[in-house]
């Protein structure tokens, strides 16, 4: 029997609609292995938590979370409650630099049964993969005075450590899936880092000669992910650019309800930590219509970390049958709740499986 200890956080807003509907196609998936235990120990640390403590999480919240094999989180950000760059700073973005899940993979592929805004989105299937650690979301720089003396500095961190271990893990992702390499750069308007970034793909390159690289500007690769998504496979991008980017990737598979992500530990110290691309999103949260598809494809990327390749892939097949059922949430042109859907999800891999 495999045992796996998950730490499981819903956050904010939708999180704490989805997460708990995941968790549900989570133990159908245990139960149809047979041979997985799935233990959950819940941590209610959210913007409200902070009101209460003062905190987005207790002193002792990493070491409680570094005894799990990994971490299963929602969002995190209440705007009305907490500023976002206290909460997420203080739990979302504090759990992947500490527990150094230095890359963030994305994927944005077309599904079945979910129709992409797109006119001719063609057959694509990226892998955008996110330093996660430092580049320009860092905690370095500062604000003085006040008023119109104001000065704000906030630094972008590169480390050659960093760039160099995104790009080999971007350069050997590649390789896997037999395919090519684009990174996203620029080094027109950014003068220091992005030269750097460039200079650290050319040096890393050199170890893979057999894949295909090319550097493109941001600005250009963002319309390329609109005009020709099929030309693209993995996506090696910055902090700040990966995370635009697979907002861009979620936009074009249908909706950012449904985009997965992995911050991956390399190093085996931490636990990774698992969560959709997609925040709280305040605006349809008490309304029972979240998506939850990306929460339960996230559950999948969990799946595959521990090598449950065979459930995650029942798990896929159940979301796309059930989506081209018709079985889907309003953001993707369907009528029916979270609820609804997750319910669906979990008969079909009962079906398949
Ligand atoms: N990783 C995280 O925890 C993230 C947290 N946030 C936080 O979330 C809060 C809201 O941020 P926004 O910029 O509005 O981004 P958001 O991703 O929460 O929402 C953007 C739009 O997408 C829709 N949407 C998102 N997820 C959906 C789902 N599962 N089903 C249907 N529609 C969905 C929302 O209704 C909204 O219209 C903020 O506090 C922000 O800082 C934002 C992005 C990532
Ligand atoms: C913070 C955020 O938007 C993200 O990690 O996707
Ligand atoms: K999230
Ligand atoms: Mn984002």
């Amino acid at each position: 029997m495999k045992k796996l200890d998950i730490s499981v956080i819903p956050g904010d807003g939708i999180g704490k609609e989805v997460v708990p509907e995941a968790l549900r196609v989570l133990d159908t998936i245990a139960k149809v292995h047979g041979g997985l235990t799935l233990n959950y120990t819940h941590y209610p640390w959210s913007s409200e938590y902070y009101v209460e403590h003062g905190k987005m999480m207790p002193d002792n919240g990493l070491d409680l979370l570094s005894q799990s094999d990994a971490i299963f989180l929602g969002a995190v950000g209440d705007p009305s409650l907490v500023k976002d760059h206290i909460s997420l700073g203080g739990l979302l973005l504090k759990i992947r630099r500490e527990f150094e899940q230095v890359i963030n993979i994305r994927p944005a592929k077309q599904i079945k049964g979910i129709v992409s805004p797109l006119t001719n989105p063609r057959d694509f299937d990226i892998m955008i993969v996110r330093e996660n650690s430092e580049g320009e979301y860092s905690s370095s720089g500062g604000r003085v005075h006040h008023g119109i003396d104001e000065i704000v500095v906030q630094n972008s961190i590169f480390t050659k450590k960093a760039v160099s271990r995104v790009m080999e893990y971007a350069f050997e992702l590649a390789r896997k899936r037999n395919g090519h390499l684009t990174s996203a750069t620029k080094s027109n308007g950014i003068v220091h880092s992005m030269p750097f970034w460039d200079d650290v793909l050319a040096e890393v390159s050199q170890n893979y000669k057999d894949i295909p690289t090319k550097s493109e500007h941001i600005d250009a690769l963002s319309a390329f992910f609109i005009t020709k998504p099929h030309t693209l496979d993995v996506v090696v991008a910055s902090n700040l650019f990966g995370d635009i980017l697979s907002d861009i990737g979620a936009a074009i598979m249908g909706s950012i309800g449904i985009a997965p992500a992995g911050n991956i530990n390399l190093n085996g110290k931490y636990p990774s930590m698992f969560e959709p691309v997609h925040g709280s999103a305040p605006d349809i949260y008490g309304k029972g219509i979240a998506n939850p598809v990306g929460q339960i494809w996230t559950a999948k990327m969990m799946l595959d970390h521990f090598d449950e390749m065979e459930m995650g892939t029942v798990l896929l097949h159940a979301i796309e049958q059930t989506l081209q059922s018709g079985i889907k949430t309003p953001d993707i042109g369907g009528n029916s709740n979270t609820t609804e859907v997750t319910d669906a999800i979990i008969a079909k891999i009962e079906e398949l499986a």
